[in-house]
Parts: C-alpha cells; structure tokens; sequence
C-alpha cells in the first residue's frame, strides 16, 4: 500500500522531534499503522535550517500554504503554535480534505468548536494527543479508555515548565527567573513563558480535558487561570510543615450545579502519589464513576516525549484514513450532535479547603478576632500554625487550613480579617485539594 504523506508546518522543538522519531523508528511504526508514514515536506520559516534538520531528505518550504494546498499530502502536522496562522492553516488542510495533527493546545482550547465542526463536515479527522500532558497518552485514556465512565474529576500538573520551576526552587533553593531560564534552554516553555507561568498553558489543557471528560464545548474563556508568579518561598515552607505540597493544578469536575474549571496553585498532602511528581515531569489523575482513580504520569514537555505523542496521532489517523468517517473516533470522545450545555461554574461557586496566610501584628486577641470571623462565616478551622515571632520582631504569621466552604464565603471573610487594624496588608489565600 502507498505510504501516507506528511507535510509539517513548523520544524522547531517538537517538530525535529517528530521527524527524528519517524525517521529513526520508521519500521516498526509501518508494521503498526499497516503501511509507512513519510514527511515528504516541511514548512519552515528558515529554510536553511530545516532543511539541515531533515538532512536534505524531504522538500522544504516557506510558506505553509505550500503545504496544505499540495494534493500529495495526506496529514497535515501543525507544530507552529499561537492562534492566528495556526487555524488559518488549519482550516485551509481541512478544507482541502486533509487530516490534521497538532500540539497546539492555545488553538485548540480557543478555536477547537470551529475546527472540529469544519473537520466533521469534510470527513476528516483532527487529533491533538500533545497538546495536552505531551507523551502521557491522556486524550487517547479520556477519550477512548475511560469511555465506559461517568467522569468525575480530573486534576492534573499539566504544565512542566511550572512544575520544573517549583521543584528545583524548592530543592536547590534557586531563583524563579534562573530556573525559567533553565526550562526554555531544555525546551519546555512556550514561546512567550507568560503562558506557562501565569497558568494559561495548563488552563488550555485543561479547558479540553474538560470537554472530553464532560462532552461539553472547549470554553477557555470560562475558565479561572491564577500562575506561580504570587507563590512565595514562605508559602511552601509552611505547606511542608503542614504535611503538603503546593503545586499549579489543573482542576476540572463535575458537580450538581455545572462544571469546575480552575488552574490555581494547590496544596496536596504530600503522601498523595501526585504532590511528588517533580521537575518537567506532568501527571492527571482521573476518576470515573466505574474505574475509580486512575493516575498517568511522565513527560509533559520535550523534543521526543512530545513527538511520541503526534507520532501516536499520525498512526491512529493512518489506520482509519479508509474507514468511512461515522467510523472515525470523535475528536471530543462525544459526538458533535452530543455534547452537553453544564454551564461552567464561576469560581465564586467553586466548593474547595483553604490555606490562609495571615500576617498579624504580635498582640494579645489577634487570633481570638480572626477565628471569631470565620466562625461567624461558618468557616472551620482544620488546622493552625503561629510562628513564634523573631528577636525584636512585631508582627508574626498565623497559617490557617479551613474545612470547605464556597469562595464567595471565604473571600468575604477575608475582607472582614484584612479590616482588622491588627491585620497587615493582604492575607495570601491558596486553595487545598484532598483528592479523594
Ligand atoms: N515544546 C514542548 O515541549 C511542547 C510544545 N507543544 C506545542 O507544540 C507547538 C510547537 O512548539 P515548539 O516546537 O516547542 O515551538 P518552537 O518555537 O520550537 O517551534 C515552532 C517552529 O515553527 C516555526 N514557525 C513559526 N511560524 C511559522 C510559519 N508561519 N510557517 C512555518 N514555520 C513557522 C518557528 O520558526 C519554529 O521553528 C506549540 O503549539 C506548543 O505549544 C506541545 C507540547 C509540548
Ligand atoms: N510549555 C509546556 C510545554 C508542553 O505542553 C509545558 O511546560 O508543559
Ligand atoms: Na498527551
């Protein structure tokens, strides 16, 4: 059978990565697809470059309407990034009745409706396996493995570069910029590490997770993103002492009244298999009303972890490029003409455990003030801390780890401690996960 051809928008990271892998396991990839895959062109901004990267195998562009417009190819692989000239490339392949790959979770998280509608009308099929935790096959496990299950909660560490960040400063004690340097030296940040940092990344995996879980629309608009750029070294030191371990979670469950979607710094107890996972490495836990929890774990983010996984997508596409396309597996694991309306919720509904960082003038009725408040907010406590002020020192931390309560209920409590003249600036509030 003629081999499926494969032209690649994009030869960067995850690109040289997709060719080096196809190239080097070329074999036994043709033995599992049933027939060979071949990138026969690449679209690259400097040609030079790819086309020593390809080793002047395969015909190098540069402009990537080149690529989706030629009749040979097959698949499309998107592995440029951002929004604008991705879809307007995408769209194009789908429209000239090309299947489509991508890593592209911005794209897909914001433009995903559009896309798989347009795909849906033209038969083909649009797989995004890296997009989301890069080599763990997460989308392929939600969608295809889990399919029995009624999803209730998927959490996640789903960005690297936040992840990397965190353990290396909590470790080696080294400072944010020097290890966000480090990450985008080892490939693993976005091209604008803001993404990453500010929790927008994890909020785009963790945007389309939801829909495949729930089978609703992407709607990253609805989704509440805080980064690690506010986490302070006091924040994990006290965690610690606490029994837990703060990480930039990904968040999304299914409750009575609409669907949590939320990426925030979280604390987890640190016996939980997932407050260990460290460095670059990403884990989700998933947990479905027949299976129970189950945990997937590896690399998140990288050169070949990530091409693993377009790899995986340009074999699934292969084998079912001959079905008719009511047999080709639905993108979002729900059929198009399926998907549910659960609204989103917004936070201020989010049910969730606090961690409060509460800095106090060192005074006699401080505490007894602060307790009074929550009490009266039928907030409970679960656990507290009071650092002993230092030599000479006036004010103090008091660290507070509250049962559940609604965030509106929390944050007007909050209000209410800041009001208190014994009270200094800002209390730091971090939300706690139990996970089970
Ligand atoms: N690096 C990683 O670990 C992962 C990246 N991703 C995603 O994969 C995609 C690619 O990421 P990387 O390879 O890391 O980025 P990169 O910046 O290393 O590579 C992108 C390449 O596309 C080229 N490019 C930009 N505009 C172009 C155009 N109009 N035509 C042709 N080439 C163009 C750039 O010159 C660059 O070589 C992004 O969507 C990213 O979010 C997903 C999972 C992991
Ligand atoms: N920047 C991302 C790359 C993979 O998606 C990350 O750090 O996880
Ligand atoms: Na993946």
């Amino acid at each position: 059978m003629k081999s499926i051809k494969v032209g690649l928008l994009g030869i960067g990271t995850v690109g040289s990565g997709t060719f080096n892998v196809l190239k080097r396991n070329q074999e036994e990839i043709a033995r599992r697809a049933g027939r060979g895959i071949e990138i026969t062109m690449v679209a690259a901004r400097n040609t030079a470059r790819a086309t020593e990267l390809t080793r002047g195998e395969v015909k190098v562009v540069n402009d990537g309407n080149l690529v989706v417009n030629d009749p040979e190819i097959d698949i499309v692989v998107e592995l440029i990034g951002g929004y604008d000239t991705a879809r307007d490339l995408v769209l194009k392949a789908i429209a000239n009745g090309k299947h489509v790959v991508t890593a592209n979770k911005a794209l897909i998280a914001t433009h995903g409706n559009e896309i798989f509608k347009a795909a849906q009308e033209k038969g083909v099929m649009v797989a995004f396996e890296a997009a989301v935790a890069g080599g763990i096959p997460i989308i392929k496990a939600l969608r295809e493995g889990l399919t029995a299950n009624r999803i209730q909660w998927v959490a996640g560490i789903i960005n690297g570069t936040t992840n990397f960040i965190l353990s290396e400063m909590r470790d080696k004690g080294l400072d944010f910029d020097v290890v966000l340097k480090e990450a985008q030296r080892l490939g693993y940040a976005e091209a604008d590490p803001t993404f990453d940092i500010e929790g927008v990344d994890a909020a785009h995996k963790l945007t389309i997770m939801a829909s495949i879980a729930f089978g609703i629309p992407v709607q990253f608009d609805k989704a509440h993103v805080e980064g690690i750029t506010k986490l302070q070294a006091s924040d994990i030191t006290y965690a610690e002492k606490l029994g837990y371990r703060i990480k930039l979670l990904g968040i999304t469950r299914q409750t009575e009244k609409g669907i949590e979607l939320r990426v925030h710094p979280t604390l987890i107890p640190a016996s939980r298999l997932i407050a260990n996972v460290e460095g670059a490495m990403n884990a989700v836990v998933v947990r479905g009303d027949a299976v129970g929890e189950a945990l997937y774990y590896g690399k998140g983010a990288g050169s070949e972890p990530t091409a693993s996984a377009v790899i995986a997508d340009l074999v699934d596409i292969t084998r079912l490029a001959t079905a008719d396309p009511e047999h080709h597996v639905p993108s979002l694991a729900f059929q198009l003409n399926a998907m549910a309306d659960t609204p989103v919720l917004p936070m201020s509904e989010v049910v969730t455990s606090y961690y409060l960082r509460i800095r106090v003038a060192d005074q006699a009725g401080v505490l007894a003030d602060v307790t009074r408040i929550l009490a009266d907010s039928t907030i409970s406590i679960d656990a507290m801390l009071q650092k002993e002020p230092g030599e000479g020192e006036q004010q103090t931390d008091i660290i507070m780890l509250t049962h559940q309560t609604q965030e509106k209920n929390i944050e007007a409590a909050i209000a209410k401690i800041e009001a208190l003249s014994t009270v200094v600036g800002k209390v730091t509030k971090i939300r706690l996960e139990e996970l089970s």
